[in-house]
């Protein structure tokens, strides 16, 4: 028997980054969970114990906190993921590409009566939601160090919403191992997984020694901007779409509410190719109370719930602009 190595990726996951910018009295924070891995000619770190060809991940780890430290772009994750991608692909000769996952914990202002402005506390900020922001960014050199291209996928993880109405689920395939009864009424409840992806972009290789140059190629208003990942209103809106169809939607099953949802965020953004959502379906049982006479079934008088942690339905689909 004989076998060989066939894809090899390692670095640093789960490096946890907080960052404060300060501008005058205004503090900007970022929280993000920061995994960094590299591909490129390292098979003989595996095949050979040749550990030459290795960036240790403490290396790794600690060029995550230099570039929190450095880049001008920490606090947009799209671009920092971006950044620190170019950073490991332009440095090191041998890397061909780099995985950069980051995942932002939300850190709102707090309003107080009377205090501050209307955007809230200069410097005091809480934690408004468990939903993260993901962004993934593939940063490839394999063409040429000068031939950056970058991919990125971006969304919503664990976006927790019900609603207590507007939602059935009838006319399903009926055989003899379909007990569910038909409901015109019922709880919809998902936790949310989202992603968005753009077409790939050119990326400008660093131009300076020490490879920590990043130049964002254009900005909004500048001839030919493209929008794409640097139009920072993508996810504002993303996560408005996923919002308020859930909330409108009369919907006919998880599946119909989905495509919905992933239609209208491609109609709002020019840059996305195709949308994915995964979409638990949370149970919500009504209790049984007829054993004393009390009607919690029929969906009119079903205000007892038991919701089920276990099994939940799962409904996935990618919407992709034609
Ligand atoms: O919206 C739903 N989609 C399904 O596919 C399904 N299956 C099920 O048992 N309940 C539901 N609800």
């Amino acid at each position: 028997m004989s076998a060989e190595l066939t894809a090899a990726r390692y670095g640093k996951t789960k490096v946890r980054v907080f960052r404060i910018v300060r501008d005058g009295k205004w503090h900007n924070i970022v929280e993000y969970n920061v995994e960094a891995l590299l591909e490129g000619e390292i098979a003989t770190s595996y095949t050979e114990a040749d550990n030459s060809v290795v960036v240790a991940t403490d290396s790794i780890k600690n060029i995550t906190y230099f570039l929190a430290k450095t880049s001008p772009h920490i606090l947009s994750a799209e671009k920092f993921a971006l950044h620190l991608g170019t950073f490991f692909v332009s440095k090191y000769a041998h890397i061909s590409k780099a995985f950069v996952t980051i995942e932002q914990l939300r850190w709102s202002r707090i309003h107080v009566d009377g205090e501050e402005s209307a955007e809230g506390h200069s410097h005091s900020f809480y934690r408004d939601g468990n939903d993260k922001r993901v962004v993934k960014v593939e940063v490839d050199g394999s063409a040429g160090k000068d031939k950056l291209v970058g991919k990125v996928t971006a969304g919503i993880n664990d976006l927790l919403v019900l609603k207590s109405t507007g939602s059935a689920f009838e006319n399903f395939y009926r055989d003899e191992y379909a007990t569910l009864i038909e409901v015109n009424d019922r709880i919809f409840s998902t936790s949310v997984d989202l992603s968005y992806t753009f077409a790939p972009i050119s990326l400008r290789a660093p131009t300076d020694e020490k490879k920590v140059e990043f130049v964002v190629p254009l900005q909004k208003g500048e001839e030919g901007y493209a929008g794409s990942v640097w139009d920072e209103e993508v996810p504002a809106r993303a996560r408005k779409a996923t919002l308020e169809t859930f909330a409108v939607d009369e919907s006919a099953s998880v599946q119909a509410t989905l495509y919905k949802m992933a239609q209208r965020i491609v109609a709002e953004n020019a840059s996305v190719n195709s949308v994915s959502y995964a979409l638990p379906n949370k149970h919500y049982i009504p209790v049984d109370l007829r054993y004393l006479n009390i009607d919690n079934l029929t969906p009119a008088k079903a205000e007892v719930f038991m919701p089920v942690d276990a099994p939940s339905g799962l409904i996935t689909a990618t919407v992709t602009r034609k």
